[in-house]
């Protein structure tokens, strides 16, 4: 029979030595049963605590993941622990001097990947976060995130509604700024799910500005409005000043609210706020739910679109702005954005409170944009014109932008038929170039 100091010091080369000291304690200790029941409550306790803590760590991690799915890269592991930490730390850290560390909400969507990408190329700090929700194809959120990932910056895969999972970056990494363009985004889609809107665009932004007040430095804030706060606005071309209570969408009372939910947070503790109204957006990695890159996929598979027409037989036109204008726009705003001027939830004077449009300042009508993509791809689209359905659009839009010039030095210079080649080209090479496949179908 192996002795109790056998059983407890395994012959172990090495480890007995370290322990003797130790292992004549214990021998003391088991002299009476007195003691040797105080030491099985002690063990007890020990175990109970023990699980208990793990208990925590466990629902701490499941609160703070809130992921429905897999990533193919499983980059998030043990969100929270210290291999994550280690993570955001090194994402976060600032590589110039006088840079900026950035959180970007919607870092892996269109505009929050570019963006954050040129603020890492610059040397600035960026730690993105998004939801890698399923409103268009998750896989192209997560080859962005790939893109961004060989880039070293680091997409906490979260929900800005988890305000745990704020609190802990904020913990971690001393943001400078947040650029906040996690959105649902898409005009007509809030017909069909109404509540999207709310949950992102009303409830997460307030879930974001609430950390944002409470940390300590407080960062300062810019983020995405949208051209579509205009509305039913004639007057053009649109200016930040003009009306904004008529929208058109439910998206673009969302967007309308964010910016009264904004200026509360400046007004009340001190948050510098920059929205900016983008208008629709296009280029390179964009967004599978916008007519020009759907227009692109059925135009190639020889599918018909559809082409919206307003009242008396007038065409649509948008002020397509290219995604690289828009970029310069964003980090020029973060540039510039002023401090914030609370902190841990306290105003100590006046913030910057800021509404730039950064639009391109040259309206293109619907069917033009099908012709440069028909000869980008030299390929006839099959086209149903129709009249506009009720369904939140609006036929024109139009940005006045001397006020961003003026304040962000913006200056848009790629015209449509520029951008869209550059589109195409991404889009041939991302997807394959499949035209030829449909041909006389
Ligand atoms: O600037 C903005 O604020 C908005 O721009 C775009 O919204 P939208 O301008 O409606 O962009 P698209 O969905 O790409 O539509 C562009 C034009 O094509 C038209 N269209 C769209 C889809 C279609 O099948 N047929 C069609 O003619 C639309 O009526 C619109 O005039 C974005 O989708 C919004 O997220 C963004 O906030």
């Amino acid at each position: 029979m192996p002795s109790l100091e056998e059983e407890f010091f395994p012959s172990t080369p090495g480890k007995i030595k370290i322990h003797h000291s130790m292992n004549r304690t214990f021998h003391r200790c088991f002299t009476s049963t007195s003691t040797l029941f105080l030491w099985a409550l002690f063990l007890i306790a020990l175990t109970v605590s023990y699980l208990s803590i793990q208990g925590f760590v466990d629902s701490g991690n499941r609160y703070l993941r809130p992921r429905t799915h897999n990533p193919p890269n499983d980059y998030n592991d043990a969100i929270g622990g210290p291999q994550w930490e280690k993570q955001i730390r090194a994402s976060g850290r600032i590589r110039r001097s006088n840079g900026l560390s950035v959180l970007v909400t919607g870092a892996a969507g269109f505009v929050g990947s570019h963006v954050s990408l040129a603020l890492r190329k610059r040397g600035d700090g960026v730690v993105g976060i998004d939801n890698f929700n399923d409103y268009y194809a998750t896989s192209l959120k997560y080859a962005r995130q790939d893109l961004l990932n060989s880039h070293d910056v680091f997409i906490v895969d979260g929900d800005i509604n988890d305000s745990r999972l704020l609190k802990k970056l904020f913990e971690v990494v001393a943001f400078t700024h947040v650029m906040h363009l996690a959105a649902q985004a898409g005009v007509r889609y809030a017909m069909e799910n109404p509540h999207s809107y709310v949950h992102s665009n009303v409830a997460g932004l307030v879930s974001l500005l609430e950390q944002c007040k409470l940390a300590n430095p407080q960062p300062a804030v810019v983020w995405a409005s949208s051209s579509s706060v205009y509305g039913l606005n004639e007057k053009t071309p649109f200016s930040e000043a003009d009306r904004t209570d008529q929208p058109a969408s439910l998206y673009a009372a969302t967007k309308k609210a964010g910016e009264a939910i904004t200026h509360t947070y400046n007004h009340i503790y001190g948050l510098s706020i920059t929205g900016l109204r983008f208008f629709t957006v296009y280029g390179p990695w964009g967004r599978p739910d916008m007519a020009y890159f759907s227009f692109t996929k059925d135009i190639i598979s020889a599918r018909p679109i559809t082409i919206y027409r307003g009242k008396d037989r007038v065409d649509l036109a948008r002020d397509f702005t290219y995604i690289d204008d828009i970029v310069k726009g964003c980090v020029a705003s973060l540039d510039t954005s002023g401090k914030s001027t609370g902190s841990g939830g306290k105003k100590r004077g006046a913030a910057p409170y800021r509404i730039f449009n950064l639009g391109n300042t040259s309206p293109v009508t619907v069917p033009t944009l099908v012709s440069i993509l028909e000869k980008n791809l030299k390929i006839k689209a099959k086209k149903n014109v129709v009249s506009m359905p009720g369904n939140g659009d609006v036929p024109f839009t139009h940005a006045n932008i001397s006020l961003a010039r003026n304040k962000l030095g913006y200056n848009p210079t790629t015209d449509l038929p520029t951008g869209l080649k550059k589109f195409v080209k991404w889009y041939l090479s991302y997807y394959g170039d499949d035209r030829g496949k449909f041909i006389n179908q």
